[in-house]
C-alpha cells in the first residue's frame, strides 16, 4: 500500500560561521493513513527540525536540507514549487507548534481565527465559515457559542483545544503536533490526549506526535521512533518499543522513568549528556554513553537492521560486536 508519508535519507544541517550542526541525519519515516507515530527524543535530538523539514519551513539560512526525499501522497515535497507547497500546508498537512499558547492571536476572537483558516482553503461566506468554526469548537469539546470570546477568556487546556481546532479546521491528512501538551498540567494533558485519540478515530487523520514523554506516546501512538543526536536509532510498533526495546539508549530511556511495579531507588538515569551537535562522536553517536560500548563502536557507524518491521541501529544487532544481553533480548522489559 502507498504510504501517506514516506521520508527517505533526510538530512538537515544548520550552518553558520564555520559551525555545522547536523540536526537530522539519514532519517527514514513511514506513516500510513490513520496511523499515529510518536517521535521521541531528548532536547536537541532534532525532532522539531524534522517537523519543520516536512512543512518545508526550516529557516534558511542557517538551515539547509542537505539530502533526502519527503514523499507525501506520492509527491516529493522537497522538489515541488513553493506555490504547490503552500496549498499543501494547512490544507493537507497542518502543524501544532511547540509553544501553542503563543500561536493564538490575542486581538481576534477564536471564531475569527478558526474561520480565517477555513476561508483560506475553502470558498465559504463569512457566515458559513463561522458556522463551521462553531462546529470545530464543538468537536474539540468547547461550546460553539464561545465563538466570540477572545483567547484570554479561555483556560490553558481550552486554548490548546482551540489550537487543535484550528489545525484540524481544513481536515488535514496529516497533523504534526510538536509537544502539544508539554505546557499543560497533568490532568488537562490527559484530557487533551483523550481528545486527540477521539479525533484520530473520528477523522482518521494521521499524526506525527513529537514528545520527550514516553507516557504520552503510550496513550496515543501506534508506532514509535526514538531519536538520538539527529538519528532515529530504533523504531517499531508501540509493543516493539515498550515490550521488546532493543537499543541501549531506548533501554536507558525506560530505566530513567519511574514505573509502578519497580522500586524508585532502581532508577538509572542515562550517564553523560547528549553530544555537542557541532562535534558528534565518531562511529555510533551513542557510544560515549553506552554501557555496552566496545572499541568497534567508536569506529564504525551502525547500519539499520530490521526484524519484522522493528528497526534498530546498533552494532550488537549486526553481529559486529558481541553483547549477549542485547542479542538474546534478556534486557527486554
Ligand atoms: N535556527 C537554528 N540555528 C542553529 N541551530 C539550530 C537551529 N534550530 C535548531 N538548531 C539546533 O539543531 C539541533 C536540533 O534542534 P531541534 O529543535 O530540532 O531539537 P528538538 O529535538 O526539537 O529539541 P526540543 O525537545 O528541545 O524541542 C539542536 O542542536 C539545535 O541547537
Ligand atoms: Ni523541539
Amino acid at each position: 500500500m502507498e504510504k501517506l508519508l514516506n521520508i527517505k535519507n533526510l538530512s538537515i544541517n544548520y550552518e553558520a560561521n564555520d559551525e555545522k550542526v547536523m540536526a537530522v541525519t539519514d532519517l527514514e519515516i513511514e506513516l500510513a493513513e490513520g496511523e499515529t507515530l510518536g517521535l521521541v527524543g531528548e532536547t536537541g535530538a532534532g525532532k522539531t527540525t524534522t517537523a519543520l523539514g516536512i512543512m518545508r519551513l526550516v529557516p534558511n539560512p542557517p538551515g539547509k536540507i542537505v539530502s533526502g526525499e519527503i514523499n507525501f501522497q506520492g509527491r516529493n515535497l522537497l522538489t515541488i514549487s513553493e506555490e504547490d507547497m503552500r496549498a499543501i500546508r494547512g490544507r493537507q498537512i497542518s502543524m501544532i507548534f511547540q509553544d501553542p499558547m503563543t500561536s493564538l492571536n490575542p486581538v481576534l476572537t477564536v471564531g475569527d481565527q478558526i474561520a480565517e483558516v477555513i476561508q483560506i482553503h475553502e470558498k465559504l461566506s463569512t457566515k458559513d465559515a463561522m458556522e463551521k468554526a462553531s462546529e470545530m469548537l464543538e468537536l474539540v469539546g468547547i461550546p460553539g457559542n464561545r465563538l466570540n470570546d477572545y483567547p484570554h477568556q479561555f483556560s490553558g487546556g481550552m486554548k490548546q483545544r482551540v489550537v487543535i481546532a484550528i489545525a484540524l479546521a481544513c481536515n488535514p491528512k496529516l497533523l504534526i503536533a510538536d509537544e502539544p501538551t508539554t505546557a499543560l498540567d497533568v490532568t488537562i494533558q490527559a484530557q487533551v490526549l483523550d481528545l486527540m485519540n477521539d479525533l484520530k478515530e473520528k477523522l482518521r487523520t494521521s499524526m506525527l506526535l513529537i514528545t520527550h514523554d514516553l507516557g504520552v506516546v503510550a496513550q496515543v501512538c501506534d508506532k514509535v521512533a526514538i531519536m538520538y543526536a539527529g538519528e532515529i536509532i530504533e523504531s517499531g510498533t508501540l509493543y516493539d518499543i515498550f515490550e521488546k526495546p532493543k537499543h541501549p539508549y531506548t533501554h536507558g530511556l525506560f530505566d530513567s522513568i519511574p514505573s509502578l511495579d519497580e522500586d524508585v531507588t532502581r532508577l538509572k538515569p542515562i550517564k553523560g549528556l547528549m553530544p555537542d551537535p557541532t562535534d558528534l562522536p565518531s562511529g555510533c553517536r551513542f557510544h560515549p554513553r553506552c554501557p555496552y560500548a566496545q572499541e568497534e563502536c567508536s569506529k564504525r557507524s551502525p547500519r539499520t537492521t530490521i526484524e519484522n518491521g522493528h528497526k534498530v541501529k546498533c552494532l550488537a544487532y549486526e553481529g559486529v560486536i558481541n553483547v549477549p544481553e542485547l542479542q538474546e533480548g534478556r534486557n527486554g522489559r
